[in-house]
């Protein structure tokens, strides 16, 4: 396969004094262009440390990652991520949180008008052009959410990192916010790399899920490819044997090889 990221035997040790985790082992991963891959494994095991290295955010102790065959060693516009918490900022309206990523991005590339079209055009791909200038505080979280991923992919990165985006959004909501990934996806061919939970989503979103073992010394257990065409409905999804099978592979890693130990909480 061409990896347009390549996670290459990433090992991660945090040193507190004579104290040290071995959190991450020999993690190797390869993702496609256009690929949507998705993190799933218990609590603690790593995948919040594995996301923050290939952000930039943290250095591993061993090994390297390339994007588009440029080596990762710090934040990038390149890298956007979008966190389970918006990070959006307060006293900015919707509109202004997006412009203040697109002004640092394209501050040189494009004038103030093209600028101001391209803020919402992102702001509509996730159907929030009609509240640009209401502020966060007065907004829903998931209209939160679909604000922090228009931010995102305002900044045209290689690669969309998402940190849990839907864990903290009721369930209708949150399929509502799938609904609209997938149709984005579908539409710009992003890369994307997701942590999850939610085998569901993970299946329902995924070209490839990546299940991690338990920590500490995490790696990569198995991954699966998934085999359900584009684009895929949630409704007709639950009755298709394919879409059974995959989900039942994942609760299986899950539950059965890599039982939750209180040791990796
Ligand atoms: N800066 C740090 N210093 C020391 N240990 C850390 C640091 N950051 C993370 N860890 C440890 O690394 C391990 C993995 O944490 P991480 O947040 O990556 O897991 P996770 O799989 O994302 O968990 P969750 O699913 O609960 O969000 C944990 O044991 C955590 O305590």
């Amino acid at each position: 396969m061409d990896s347009y990221l390549s996670i290459e035997r990433i090992g991660m040790r945090f040193t507190r004094g004579s104290a040290v985790s071995e959190v991450l082992v020999d993690v190797d991963l390869g993702i496609a262009k256009g690929e949507f891959v998705s993190i799933i494994g218990h609590s603690g095991c790593g995948k919040s440390t594995l996301l923050n290295i290939v952000g930039g955010l943290i250095r591993s102790t061993t090994g390297e990652v390339l994007l588009d065959g440029q080596v990762v060693d710090s934040p990038g516009p390149d890298r956007a991520i979008v966190f389970q918490n918006h990070s959006l900022l307060p006293w900015l309206t919707v509109y202004g949180n997006v412009r203040i990523a697109v002004d640092k991005v394209f501050g040189r590339t494009k004038n103030a008008a093209e600028r101001h079209d391209w803020v919402m055009h992102n702001l509509a791909l996730v159907h929030m052009a009609h509240a640009k200038d209401k502020r966060p505080g007065e907004i829903s979280g998931g209209m939160k959410q679909r604000v922090g991923i228009a931010r995102a992919l305002a900044m045209q990165p290689k690669i969309l990192l998402m940190d849990e985006p839907f864990g903290a959004l009721d369930a209708l909501t949150r399929a509502h916010l799938q609904d609209s990934v997938m149709e984005i996806h579908a539409a710009l061919g992003n890369t994307v790399l997701m942590i999850t939970h939610d085998v569901d989503e993970a299946v329902l979103l995924s070209d490839r899920i990546v299940m991690m073992t338990n920590g500490p010394a995490a790696t990569i257990g198995e991954v699966l490819d998934i085999p359900l065409a584009r684009p895929r409905r949630r409704l007709a999804l639950a009755d298709d044997p394919a879409y059974a099978a995959s989900r039942v592979q994942v609760l299986r890693f899950l539950y059965e090889r890599q039982r939750f130990t209180t040791a990796a909480a």
